[in-house]
């Protein structure tokens, strides 16, 4: 494609060559560039891709996008953008033949639960026959075929490359989530949402986002990208007061929850030990609904997929049918199923209001004592730290707080600002910086009746401590201990 044809809605200057280069692909890590490349350079916020222009050029790049005016080689085409991040993804969309016009495209929102409804919407749109695309945390799928991912939404370029390689290979729906990072740093721009979904906003990312209400603001954007309804949980008090302020904006909404005046609305719900069951009235569903993942939280995914689903017009019976047989998420609420005496769950709470809502789902079920171990990720929100220690303190008998990431942080650090806050309650806790250690000493203490919860990794196959990242499976950990364990009771 031609660079005029890239950057035709765009503002920009023209400082040397021509617009009328041929682009072979588009990059923004000079890493990847090759012949026919257009280079865009980022100002990030570890290092300034203005530095890199000259690796790129020696890859290959034909034309170079950037904010401030470089002396380079006359051979090349340079455009200058005020803003390369914006022209980033308007220039990807249009890269890539606008592909969310081509299908329908579902964008899951708030701090929690964006994995787990994303993968209750794909297991319906299968269920309807639809080859379907997923764009998430753990993995991203086309139909069947899956493909690994780093972030939970991808940059623009690799989102808009996605989504077409999803038009390409007859994908009718995607859903995905659609992070507020990715909203704040323009990697969604120029992409058409068929529907929106608001899950909910809790403290989290508080080191990326200057407050809640920016943090807020963020994920709002996505409601004013959708073309067809916007689905709000009003039960949580700032998807009300979305809900209020894109109805007034003229925006189309969908109001989903358990109280009286939701569009959809949960109502006699049964919270078991491995399902819950709720009765959904509206949006023609009228029916009981039963989803095998139990916890009060599992009704309002259950109700955002069902939202979602309905406005992608799929029937009600398939829907019900669908939530019924649903495989659970990776990693959330995993029960690892070599313990019997007592109960091992891994789940991927990193939150403070998942951490207290997944304990409150498991003290329902527990006869005995819960152990939780549990972390924070280092170079993140740090606020959010004394909050889970306290209520892993009140919640939990007892508490063994552990790595989660540390990345560049010392982990003790980390441990004693988790600290600070079980300090407040009367729970029992333990430090144990090594994350396997921890494990293990959660199971040795556990007795009949206990449950171990491990938090915070879930689906995770890795440990990053300082710049190492090295191989690390919650899952795979507690497996190996209850065999060493058997190995040890054998002889
Ligand atoms: C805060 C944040 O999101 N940062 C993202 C951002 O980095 P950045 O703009 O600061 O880039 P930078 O590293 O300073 O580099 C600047 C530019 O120089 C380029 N470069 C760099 C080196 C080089 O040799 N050549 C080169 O061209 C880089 O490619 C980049 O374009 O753009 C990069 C490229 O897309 C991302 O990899 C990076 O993700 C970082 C690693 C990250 O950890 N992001 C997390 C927080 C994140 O996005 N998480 C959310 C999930 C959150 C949730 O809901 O829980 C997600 O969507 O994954
Ligand atoms: N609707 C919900 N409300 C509150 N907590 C939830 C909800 N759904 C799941 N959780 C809890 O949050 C954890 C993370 O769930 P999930 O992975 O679905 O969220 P996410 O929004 O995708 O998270 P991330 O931002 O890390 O991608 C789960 O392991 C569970 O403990
Ligand atoms: N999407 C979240 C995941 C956190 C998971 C936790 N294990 C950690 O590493 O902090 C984030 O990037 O903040
Ligand atoms: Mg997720």
């Amino acid at each position: 494609m031609k660079l005029e044809e890239i950057v035709q809605n765009q503002t920009f200057k023209l400082l040397q060559g021509t617009l009328s280069c041929e682009i072979g692909s588009i990059v923004y890590d000079s890493r990847q560039a090759r012949p026919g490349s257009l280079f865009v350079c980022i100002k990030g916020f570890q290092t300034d891709g203005h530095l890199y222009v000259h690796q790129a050029v020696e890859l290959g790049a034909v034309a170079v996008l950037l904010e401030e005016e470089l002396a380079l080689p006359g051979h090349l085409t340079v455009v200058q953008s005020p803003d390369t991040r914006k022209a980033l993804s308007a220039s990807a969309s249009i890269f890539n033949g606008m592909p969310s016009q081509h299908l329908d495209l579902v964008g899951v929102t708030g701090t929690n639960g964006k994995t787990t409804v994303t993968y209750l919407v794909k297991e319906i749109l299968n269920h309807a026959g639809k080859k379907t695309g997923l764009i998430g945390t753990i993995t991203n799928w086309i139909g069947d075929r899956q493909i690994q991912t780093i972030r939970t939404t991808p940059e623009s370029v690799d989102f808009q490359r996605l989504l077409k390689q999803m038009v390409d290979e007859q994908v009718t729906a995607c859903v995905m989530e659609v992070s507020s990072h990715s909203l704040a740093l323009e990697r969604v721009n120029h992409t058409e949402f068929h529907t929106g979904v608001f899950t909910n906003l809790t403290e989290d990312h508080l080191d990326f986002h200057a407050s809640m209400e920016a943090y807020y603001q963020e994920k709002k954007r996505l409601f004013t990208m959708t073309k067809h309804n916007n689905l709000l949980n009003i039960d949580d008090e700032y998807g009300r007061r979305m809900a209020e302020e894109l109805r007034s904006e003229g925006y189309p909404i969908i109001t989903y929850g358990m109280s009286d005046d939701s569009d959809l609305q949960a109502m006699d719900s049964i919270l078991a030990l491995n399902c819950v069951s709720f009765y959904a009235k509206g949006l023609e569903i009228d029916r009981k609904v039963t989803l095998p993942i139990p916890g009060k939280f599992s009704v309002y995914n259950a109700l955002a997929a069902i939202g979602a689903a309905r406005s992608l017009g799929i029937d009600p019976d398939t829907i019900c049918e669908a939530l019924k047989v649903v495989n659970g998420v990776p990693g959330r609420l995993e029960q690892i199923s070599e313990y019997t005496d007592f109960g091992v769950v891994v789940d991927y709470a990193h939150t403070p209001d998942a951490l207290e809502n997944v304990l409150k789902t498991i003290r329902q079920f527990t006869e005995n004592r819960i152990i939780t171990v549990f972390g924070c990720g280092g170079d993140r929100d740090k606020n959010k730290r004394p909050l889970m220690g306290k209520i892993s303190g009140e919640l939990s008998d007892i508490s063994i707080l552990t790595s989660d990431n540390p990345r560049s942080e010392d982990p003790m650090e980390i441990l004693s600002m988790i600290e600070m806050g079980i300090r407040e309650t009367k729970g029992t806790y333990q430090l144990i910086e090594n994350r396997k250690d921890a494990i293990k000493e959660a199971l040795l203490l556990a007795k009949r009746g206990d449950v171990v919860l491990i938090a915070g990794k879930g689906h995770e196959t890795t440990q990053t401590i300082g710049h190492v990242t090295t191989h690390f499976d919650d899952r795979e950990v507690a497996r190996l201990l209850a065999r060493e364990a058997g190995i040890h009771e054998g002889c």
